[in-house]
């Protein structure tokens, strides 16, 4: 089957933006203006294409990251949708990983807010190049000049204005496009047909000047196009065109446009640029990953002849249809009826329905061509972040990277009934969601939940009601610490000996444990030499060793940031077996972390408090009470002053409703998990005689 589009004219594309600057509304308006739905949605009246799951529509906020395909002026436009409350950040992450180029969406009266900062830094770590649309120019207070500086200086980004408006507030009507001159205006309230003219009167002279700086920044950013300015030669549209792709395609500078999404205008220019500035997938480098066999580094050409590579990004649980599985296919095709190799696994797995998802239905497809995204359905090993591949050409694509979830609830059925219908919901719930774990807490016995937020955790309770129909008792939310150690133990080893009449058990490690850098986890290594454990046991020690770390030696939190060398050990040719290896390792484990100096960590996170100026004394003082250290301050618009914060999480609880009455609800605050770091001994000894 031939594909539809050429690659070159296709675009994976993700509109990233700060809860509430219009994400969803300028979707919307993406996909009624590509021809996809049938009637506009409206995020106030709930009726909105992508969001489809009941919560998000009651909560008016994007959780889940559909991918919608679309098509404006023969391209193919796949939408990744991003979530914008930094709660959901495991779906930024994922989203990240595979989309080509992103819309930074941001409301016209506040210009950069913390989330967008936090996203934004992300898409850098990741290198997708990105466009802005400063929606909400329709607002009162709203400052396109203010947002593209707030781009340029909290950003650090190198933004280039596209456009300028045509009125402001309640009196804008559209955009002059600063390259070609004109003005845009729509003809009706549906903004259905941009109507391109003349640049009224008294902003012609703006433009001019305007243009004459768009072209000489333009021209930096190329050779040929320097000498030519520098010459004073005519530069055409195209040449301009092609030197900001190249430009915007190697992250040296963002196109930005503006608009307003609730009134319909400005959109079509985005989708435009979303085209002329926005990768295709033969514009990113090949994909990455290594020979399962041989270890070896291979990458991979985005083209349907190569062997198939492609990455699960989303699981998605649906009451009528079981678990489907979004992919995105970096090189060959995914084919309905035939085996695929989950490497990581160790599986093949069988691709049975295929399917492309349209905002307004699915559809089956016999395949799912390099450089696109699908869906399928009945897959049963893979999850999010695993490779599947060509069983004859295996390879190993880099897994996503989650943060760690930094707060948990215990959570109990009400019923006997609902016992095991809440074990089967919980366990569905955590294969879509990496950052929402579950486990059984070892002394209380009582099933614990953690995620990255409130908020968070509060959707998924949600969903376990209404999706699965089970009802629980949700306890208070608690902060999850970690323990880990502060100093090296250079040997531990623990002898697992049982003699019990028939065969015994024998296993010996010996360790050595170090601390290591915040964010690594618990690592592993075996430098045994000689067989002294031998191989074919060294998982069963690795398995031990993750195993122990799942609860510490203080209060039985998870262990992090150590790492384990397994140096030594001894073996028994009759007695020794896989268990009494792993029991070896989970007793030399608690004992090397019991050596180590072991210290609580707790999870620091990163606030933004934007009050009126009165408050600020207030707000500060409220801050240092609850341990926080003030980062910065800098002035907003209208009067406010936006204070930067680092506060453990545990002195968060109840800020919202203190914040609020302190500042008679003017203050408003964001906040995002940033880093985990020991508490003082004082703090210490309250956690752990709560
Ligand atoms: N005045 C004005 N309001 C807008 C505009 N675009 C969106 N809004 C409103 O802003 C609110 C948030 O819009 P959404 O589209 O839900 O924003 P979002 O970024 O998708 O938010 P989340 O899905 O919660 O992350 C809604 O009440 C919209 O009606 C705009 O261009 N002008």
């Amino acid at each position: 089957m031939a594909r539809t589009f050429p690659l070159e004219r296709c675009r994976n594309i993700g509109i990233i933006a700060h809860i509430d600057a219009g994400k969803t509304t300028t979707t919307e308006r993406i996909l009624f203006y590509t021809g996809k739905t049938y009637r506009l949605g409206s995020v106030d009246e709930g009726t909105t294409v992508t969001d489809w799951m009941v919560q998000e529509r009651e909560r008016g906020i994007t959780i889940v990251s559909a991918a919608v395909t679309a098509e404006w002026k023969d391209y193919q436009i796949n939408l990744i949708d991003t979530p914008g409350h930094i709660d959901f950040t495991a779906e930024v992450q994922r989203s990240l990983r595979v989309l080509d180029g992103g819309v930074v969406v941001f409301d016209a009266t506040q210009g950069v807010e913390p989330q967008s900062e936090t996203v934004w830094r992300q898409a850098d770590r990741y290198n997708v190049p990105r466009i802005c649309f400063i929606n909400k120019m329709d607002r009162v207070g709203a400052s396109y000049e203010y947002s593209i500086e707030s781009i340029r200086t909290r950003l650090g980004a190198n933004p280039i204005p596209m456009q300028i408006p045509i009125g402001a507030e309640s009196n804008f009507s559209g955009v002059v496009d600063l390259l070609t001159m004109q003005a845009i205006t729509w003809r009706d309230e549906l903004g259905r047909e941009p109507v391109y003219g003349e640049i009224p009167a008294e902003l012609r002279d703006e433009a001019e000047e305007r243009r004459a700086i768009l072209v000489e920044r333009i021209a930096e950013l190329d050779d040929d196009l320097t000498v030519k300015f520098l010459e004073g030669e005519e530069i055409t549209v195209e040449e301009l065109k092609a030197a900001l792709r190249r430009a915007t395609l190697a992250n040296k500078a963002t196109p930005v446009f503006c608009g307003s999404s609730l009134k319909n205008k400005g959109v079509q220019p985005v989708l435009d640029a979303i085209i002329d500035y926005l990768p295709s997938p033969l514009d990113i480098p090949p994909v990455r990953g290594t020979d399962p066999n041989s270890g070896e580094e291979i990458t991979r050409p985005a083209s349907d002849d190569a062997p198939l590579s492609a990455l699960v990004f989303k699981i998605v649980t649906d009451p009528y249809v079981g678990r489907l599985a979004y992919f995105r296919v970096y090189s060959g095709k995914v084919t309905s009826n035939t085996m695929v190799y989950n490497p990581g696994k160790g599986r093949k797995e069988r691709i049975g329905r295929l399917l492309r998802m349209y905002a307004d239905r699915r559809e089956d497809v016999e395949e799912i061509p390099a450089g696109d995204i699908g869906a399928v359905l009945g897959l049963k090993e893979s999850f999010t972040g695993d490779t599947l591949c060509d069983p004859q050409a295996p390879i190993l694509l880099e897994s996503i990277q989650f943060p760690e979830p930094v707060i948990s609830v215990a959570i109990e059925p009400k019923t006997t009934a609902d016992q095991d219908k809440m074990a089967d919901a919980l366990r569905k719930l955590s294969e879509e969601d990496p950052t929402f774990r579950v486990r059984t807490d070892e002394n209380t016995g009582q099933t614990i939940i953690s995620g990255m937020g409130e908020l968070h955790l509060d959707v998924l309770v949600d969903r376990m009601l209404r999706e699965f129909r089970v009802q629980a008792n949700v306890g208070r939310p608690r902060v999850s610490y970690r323990e880990t150690i502060t100093r090296e133990v250079p040997k531990v080893e623990y002898r697992y000996v049982k003699q019990t009449g028939g065969k015994g058990m024998y296993g010996h490690v010996v360790f050595s444990i170090e601390p290591v850098e915040r964010g690594n986890g618990v690592q592993f290594e075996s430098k045994v030499v000689g067989g002294a454990v031998p191989q074919e046991f060294v998982p069963a020690v690795q398995k031990g060793v993750m195993e122990a770390a799942e609860s510490g030696v203080l209060a039985g939190y998870p262990v992090t940031d150590v790492k384990v060398t397994l140096i030594d050990g001894s073996y028994h040719e009759v007695d020794s077996n896989e268990m009494s290896f792993k029991m070896a390792a989970i007793f030399a484990f608690k004992e090397g972390i019991q050596r180590g100096s072991p210290v609580l960590l707790e999870p620091i996170m990163k606030v933004e408090v934007v009050v009126p100026e009165e408050y600020l004394g207030d707000v500060l003082g409220q801050l240092n009470a609850r341990r926080g250290e003030i980062q910065g301050m800098e002035v907003r618009p209208g009067n406010a002053q936006a204070v930067r914060a680092m506060v453990p999480l545990a002195e968060m609880f109840g800020y919202a409703t203190e914040l609020r009455s302190a500042t008679q609800g003017r203050g408003v605050f964001s906040m995002e998990f940033d880093h985990y770091a020991p508490v003082s001994a004082t703090v210490a000894q309250k956690i752990l005689n709560s």
